[in-house]
């Protein structure tokens, strides 16, 4: 609006200022042409007052020499004219041209007539004499042929001087005389000082011959005719003139100037006449002199005077517009004042033609702000029945079942139930519509949580629950109910919208997590979590009751051989199936938990005494016992189990479960398959084991490691041929600790890496050494632990020792377990391979505990199998063991191995060895493993005895 305003206000401007220009640009054209006329009349008006003056002028000179052709006249009709004729006649006529200083009468006189001329003349006028003026004196004219006398002169007053005066001597008189005779008419001097005034005044001359009238026949040219003499008309030029504009009046005009010009053009030396002030320049500083002044043209004329060309120049002084153009200014000031006066009344006619536009438009804004608000109004409820529409469509299509029912109580008759109730329910809309809504709940099922629903419903508020629904064909579904009142326009609850989301999904999930976080993945029995949570309720609940809890700690014996061998997938098989068997011989509210591994804590509450507890380990114990079958193998499983009672041996969960756990490591330190009830003093036992994996990690850097070195002796020669390294710890105050107590806590902790490499580098240092000292060149056997086995120092570890030592790699040989050979075959050739190159010997240690394919260990790059000296044990006892030794030492020479047997005690034991070929052996029955000054010792009384 406010730019509509200041629009309309530049309109009414711009149309104001374009009539004020309008009428200024009128004005000025008008100013001009008035200021045009004006000028063109005064122009006008000064040619005729110049023409007036020229006329006066020319014309009056003209009269005035007509007088003197009057006098000539005389001379030449009467001849001899006497000086009173002459005074008699010239005297009027000077009478009547008073402007007329002098008529005269000049006579040629011959200079043989001089003497008597001059006496003749004396006697009228007694100082008579022919004179001329020399040096401003009046002298006696010198000598010459012809003198031109003035002899007639009138007036005589103040012309008598030149009575006698020879004008032929004067210069001034020029060529007219001699042009005036030789064509006999009036002709004027130039201009000159006459002699009358002597020189202050200037005149002209005009001479007219005189002829010898008997000698002057008509018919003769004048030049042919004899002279007498001139008659002359003197005349002062500036009075004349002054005389003849006057007497016309013609003089009173201040502002205009008249000069005169004996001669063709203005030329200052021939200046005659001049009257008035020359003109001021017409120009000013600021403004061009057109603008302030009107100079009018100056008129100019030629005329002659007797013969000779005179030039007259009138000239009007510039007038100033102001004074000379009223006309003009009263046009400008009127065109002024009504361009005003035109802009004005533009001006408020188009502001009243604004302000109606103006209040047209803003009427028209306004209604078409109306219309838009009408348009608005329109589209908002088209906007509306639209966003209806579509929110019916997407009550029709919502994935959530819909249900509106009126708001009457107590049947709350449903009206419109969406497809997606259809198809959560089984209902057809025409089987509910009109229904209770309580109907759709079903009855006699349990719906202890629709209270809330029917309360909402009651107390006409929003409600939500989470039920459990029926299907048309009575399948259960839980429901996330929600229930809103529908106010009408008068905001009344007119209806309920029920929407119904079937989250059986979510509460199956949900179980699941809650089942998951409780549970044991693998094996289904609760899990930690779980074990704390009814531990610590059944403690709870043996404290309220005052009666006894057990809690059982259960680890199954040679579970990692299985897992090691046969994988994970079989280790993970076993558990679940003993798993299941702890579980079924416990009783029901008894709790059977997995802690991960091979570890389970089980919970058996209320146990009155020894009697009834004592039973269920032994079902355990059986039940785990129990042949086992896993990928076609059959194994025979034990376990070893701790108990801790409460509160006896532990008033807390914690507590109870790590003297459970004491417990169990005793029941495996006494043998396995057995339980073990805790007592204190187990638990300084467990503190030697805290205390020995404290001291492990010291244990490299304190130099408490050393080796011990084992013969091989070649079976058919009886020589030592090579050696196994045994890791020995010489703790301080344990004193040796044997590689079973702490190797296995070594991986655990990963100090097997740097462990491995320091046995292998003082394996090599040793052999090296004793070679240097002389001593028999000799194989020295060195074993991997598994995780040395896969670690990524390996290859380098056993390079650098080579390396470091200088032992050439065929003197090196490492011994690898079946199970870190099996658990991964492609990764294991890799890494056998890389050895290989390095020129190192491979052996597989234990051979015939684990599973090994036949078929794998043909494809690994091998050169010895070691018979685990469970087999030798028994080679005298079992049969079997004996077949599988037999079988071994087959199976190595057909892959082209060496056998060599370990744990070699008896005679007998190396004769059965000796007769089924194996290459070597190793046992206590040569000798045991010694530290290297001893072997050092053995090596030089070696005489070993095969026999
Ligand atoms: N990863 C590493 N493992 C090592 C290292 N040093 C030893 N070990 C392993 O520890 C286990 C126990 O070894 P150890 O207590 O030294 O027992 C060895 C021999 O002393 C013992 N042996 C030898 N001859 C006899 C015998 O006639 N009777 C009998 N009862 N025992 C005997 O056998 C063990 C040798 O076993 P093996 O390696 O299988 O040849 C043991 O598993 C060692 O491997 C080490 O540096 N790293």
């Amino acid at each position: 609006m406010r730019n509509f305003l200041r629009q309309v206000r530049i309109s009414v401007s711009v149309s104001a200022l374009l009539a004020l220009l309008l009428g200024l640009a009128l004005t000025a054209l008008l100013f001009v042409s008035v200021r045009g006329v004006e000028s063109q009349a005064r122009a006008d008006q000064f040619k005729r007052e110049a023409t007036l003056r020229i006329n006066a002028v020319s014309g009056g000179l003209s009269d005035a020499i007509e007088q003197l052709m009057v006098v000539n006249q005389l001379f030449n009709t009467v001849g001899v004219v006497s000086r009173e004729q002459f005074h008699s006649f010239t005297a009027p006529l000077l009478a009547r041209y008073p402007e007329l200083q002098a008529l005269s009468f000049q006579r040629v006189v011959s200079d043989a007539e001089r003497p008597a001329y001059e006496a003749r003349q004396r006697r009228r006028v007694p100082d008579f004499a022919i004179t001329e003026f020399i040096s401003e004196r009046h002298e006696p004219a010198q000598k010459r042929p012809y003198y031109n006398v003035v002899e007639y002169i009138e007036p005589v007053a103040g012309n008598g001087i030149a009575l006698g005066l020879d004008t032929a001597a004067l210069t001034t008189y020029g060529d007219a005389r001699s042009r005036s005779r030789r064509n006999g008419r009036v002709t004027a001097t130039g201009l000159l000082s006459l002699v009358q005034y002597r020189g202050f005044h200037t005149g002209f001359l005009v001479l007219a011959p005189v002829y010898q009238r008997q000698a002057a026949p008509d018919s003769a040219s004048p030049g042919q005719r004899a002279v007498i003499g001139e008659t002359a008309a003197v005349f002062r030029v500036d009075h004349l003139i002054h005389t003849l504009l006057d007497n016309a009046r013609l003089l009173d005009q201040p502002r205009m100037s008249i000069n005169i010009y004996a001669a063709g053009a203005a030329q200052a030396a021939q200046l005659a006449f001049s009257n008035g002030k020359a003109p001021p320049p017409a120009s000013s500083a600021l403004l061009p002199g057109w603008l302030l002044y009107d100079h009018p043209a100056p008129v100019n004329a030629l005329f002659h005077v007797a013969q000779e060309p005179w030039f007259i120049e009138v000239t009007g002084e510039p007038r100033s517009i102001i004074a000379s153009h009223a006309g003009s200014w009263y046009a400008l000031l009127g065109g002024v004042f009504s361009s005003l006066l035109a802009a004005g009344y533009v001006y408020s006619l188009v502001s009243r033609r604004s302000t109606i536009e103006r209040v047209a438009s803003e009427r028209t804004a306004a209604l078409q702000f109306a219309n838009l608000r009408l348009t608005e109004d329109l589209a908002l409820r088209k906007r509306t029945e639209k966003a209806l529409r579509l929110r019916e469509k997407v009550i029709e299509v919502s994935a959530n079942a819909v249900i509106i029912c009126n708001a009457q109580a107590p049947e709350y008759a449903v009206e419109y139930v969406n497809p997606a109730f259809e198809k959560l329910t089984g209902f057809c809309a025409a089987e509910v519509i009109g229904k209770s809504l309580k109907s759709l709940q079903g009855d006699g099922h349990d719906q202890q949580n629709i209270d809330e629903i029917t309360a909402a419903l009651r107390e006409q508020r929003e409600g939500h629950a989470v039920v459990r629904s029926f299907r048309k064909d009575g399948s259960g579904y839980w429901n996330d109910l929600f229930i809103a009142p529908v106010r009408d326009d008068a905001g009344a609850i007119s209806h309920f919208v029920v929407a119904q989301y079937d989250i059986s999904a979510v509460m199956r999930f949900e179980a699941e997590l809650e089942y998951q976080a409780n549970h044991d993945v693998l094996t289904g029995l609760a899990n930690r979590h779980l074990l704390a949570e009814r531990l610590s309720s059944a403690i709870a609940q043996a404290q309220r009751a005052g009666t006894e809890l057990w809690v059982v700690f259960v680890d199954l014996d040679r579970f990692k051989f299985v897992n090691d061998t046969l994988g994970h997938e079989a280790g993970d098989a076993m558990l679940r199936v003993l798993g299941g068997r702890i579980k079924g011989a416990v009783d029901d509210g008894d709790t059977v938990s997995r802690m991960g591994g091979d570890e389970f804590v089980l919970v058996l509450p209320g146990r009155p005494g020894d009697g009834d507890g004592l039973r269920v380990l032994q079902r355990i114990m059986d039940a785990v016992a129990e042949p086992l079958r896993i990928q076609a193998h059959e194994f025979f499983v034990t376990c070893s189990m701790g108990v801790a009672v409460y509160p006896a041996d532990g008033d807390n969960a914690d507590t109870l479960t790590k003297h459970a756990d004491i417990a169990m490591y005793r029941a495996k330190e006494m043998g396995r398959n057995t339980y073990q009830f805790y007592c204190p003093e187990m638990n300084a036992r467990t503190l030697e084991r805290l205390q020995i994996e404290a001291d492990l990690r010291h244990a490299l850097e304190r130099n408490e490691l050393v080796l011990h070195y084992q013969p091989q002796i070649d079976v058919g020669s009886g020589a030592i041929v090579g050696m196994e390294a045994l890791l020995r710890w010489e703790h301080p105050v344990l004193g040796t600790v044997s590689p079973l107590r702490f190797i296995a806590l070594a991986e655990e902790m990963g100090l097997i890496i740097p462990i491995g490499a320091w046995v292998i580098r003082t394996a090599c240092l040793q052999n090296m050494a004793w070679q240097k000292a002389g001593m028999a060149q000799l194989r020295m056997a060195v074993n991997l632990s598994a995780r040395q086995f896969t670690g990524k120092d390996l290859l380098q570890s056993v390079g650098d020792a080579l390396e470091e030592s200088g032992l050439e790699a065929r003197f090196l040989e490492l011994e690898l377990t079946e199970s870190m050979v099996m658990s991964d075959v492609e990764n294991t050739i890799t890494i056998l391979r890389m050895l290989k190159q390095l020129g190192v010997h491979l052996a597989i240690d234990d051979f015939g505990t684990g599973y090994s394919s036949l078929s794998y260990l043909s494809r690994f790059p091998l050169d010895v199998l070691k018979i685990d000296q469970s087999f030798v044990r028994d080679i005298a006892v079992g049969a079997d063991a004996a077949a599988i030794v037999v079988s071994i030492i087959s199976l190595a020479h057909s892959l082209r191995l060496k056998v060599i047997a370990e744990g070699v005690e008896t005679a007998a034991q190396l004769a059965f060895l000796r007769e089924h070929g194996c290459d070597e052996v190793q046992g206590y029955f040569f000798s045991r493993p010694v530290g290297a000054l001893e072997f050092e010792s053995l090596m030089a009384h070696a005489t070993c005895t095969m026999d």
